[in-house]
């Protein structure tokens, strides 16, 4: 039964663009109507109907314990009899930049409101410390959608029918070209084609920004190669933007930086650092970061930014995973069994899939492997994964509703949602397969 998730959203279409407040909420890469949430808890979310789901979205990544964690709650709780803003500082600001800093290495962190407020304030604070125009990103990479960044960008704008056709172009009207145009764009995991243009417009370029592990795409997993050209980057005065907003705190404590052995000079944060609540951040050195307002001339600022409420969430979160480090070999497992499980009930129906994971992030794209760049994406047959979303769906597993999304496993998911999953993907496996015979 999904009638009321139907009725909320014919509703929602008639006072909201699209019926959603993101994009890839819409289903539109899948097709179909999308289940409203009406509440969450541990590894599950309830429908408006009432239907109990499987969640391998986590809020798109920050549920890393799970919905309602009593340590989260208890933190935000305690915070909301003391206010809710205050729009001066406060001291849950300063203990949520301790943990940051002493987990990442970072001197110096900011706090916004969203991951695209971080990666949007990183980028000035690297044209600034430069004193260069010219940013680098790589193709099918998300990184928000601040005007510079919508550039052959990842997440939603892999699947966005009114996708603008031009190569190097914005990936979204209203882009001006000629903003889009300090944007330079190179293919992740082509260390030749990086060091080409590195040769060639390496001495105009203020930053690369990058995912160190990409989501949005689907998940794809850095060369050491690839990594090794980056670090090169820095020889030339380019710094390194790691956009760990959806890798921070998710692929070890010290995030991807830390799990890869990669030497960013500015790192990016959202979704975990948040708990759930909106939060971003930003951090380098306090060379770098002294370069922000008020101590120096670049400005960023913000009424809700290290809001009280948000910044609880965030230490709540920081501090059950400190205090139980035992959380991350627990979904890395979890997720390399589901990642076993998915390649042998594909291989049983006669479906060709490339599972991408590490740690606690899966992509299965529909396509013979392996898959390591934008365009080895692409290449996955999106009708079929199409299919068998929803065929998962019916099953009680809400999975991405995207082929080029990672799922994320949190600490909620126990022995019987894998048993659960597993069952739900061997059935669709043989459902889509029939249907594709039939
Ligand atoms: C890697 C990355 N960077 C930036 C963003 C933007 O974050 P937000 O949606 O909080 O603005 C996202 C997700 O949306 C992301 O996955
Ligand atoms: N892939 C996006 C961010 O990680 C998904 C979240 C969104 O844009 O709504």
């Amino acid at each position: 039964m999904t009638e009321k998730s139907r009725w909320l959203y014919e509703t929602a279409q008639r006072v909201i663009p699209g019926g959603v407040n993101s994009p890839v909420r819409a289903f539109k890469s899948v097709g179909g109507s999308p289940r409203f949430i009406q509440s969450a808890f541990g590894a599950y979310l309830i429908d408006a109907d009432g239907n109990r789901l499987i969640d391998y979205i986590g809020s798109w990544g920050p549920m890393i314990l799970g919905h309602q964690h009593s340590h989260v709650l208890a933190s935000i709780q305690s915070a909301l009899t003391e206010g809710v803003s205050f729009g001066a500082p406060n001291a849950r600001e300063v203990e949520l930049a301790m943990m940051v800093t002493k987990l990442t290495g970072m001197e110096k962190v900011r706090f916004v409101s969203s991951g695209t407020e971080a990666t949007m304030s990183a980028l000035r604070l690297a044209r600034a410390v430069t004193g260069r125009d010219y940013i680098l990103k790589f193709r099918g990479n998300y990184h928000g959608h601040a005007d510079g960044l919508l550039v052959e960008a990842g997440s939603g704008l892999m699947t966005n029918e009114q996708k603008l056709q031009a190569r190097s172009a914005p990936s979204s009207a209203g882009v001006p070209q000629a903003y889009a145009g300090l944007t330079l764009v190179a293919d992740y995991n082509d260390p030749e084609g990086l060091a080409q243009l590195l040769r060639d417009r390496g001495n105009t370029l203020a930053a690369i920004i990058f995912e160190p592990v990409v989501g949005n795409a689907g998940v794809l997993i850095p060369t050491a190669e690839f990594i090794d050209v980056l670090h090169s980057a820095k020889e030339q005065g380019i710094l390194l933007i790691a956009d760990e907003v959806m890798t921070g705190f998710r692929l070890s404590p010290g995030g991807a930086t830390e799990r890869l052995g990669l030497k960013p000079d500015i790192i990016t944060w959202g979704k975990i650092i948040g708990g759930g609540l909106p939060v971003g951040a930003y951090g380098a050195s306090a060379e770098i970061m002294d370069f922000v307002s008020p101590m120096g001339p670049v400005y960023q600022a913000g009424t809700l930014s290290g809001n009280p409420l948000a910044m609880a969430a965030g230490i709540g979160t920081l501090q059950t995973l400190r205090d139980n480090p035992e959380i991350y070999e627990k979904i890395e497992d979890y997720t390399e069994r589901l990642e076993q499980g998915l390649l042998l009930a594909a291989a049983q129906a006669g479906i060709s899939v490339c599972v991408n994971r590490i740690g606690s992030m899966l992509t299965m794209f529909f396509t013979e492997g392996p898959v390591q760049t934008y365009q080895d994406a692409v290449r996955s047959d999106t009708r079929l994964f199409a299919q068998w979303f929803h065929e998962m769906l019916n099953r009680g597993v809400y999975w991405a509703p995207s082929q080029f999304e990672s799922i994320f496993v949190s600490a909620a998911h126990n022995e019987r949602t894998l048993e659960h999953t597993l069952q739900a993907a061997a059935s669709a496996f043989l459902t889509i397969k029939s249907q594709s015979q039939g």
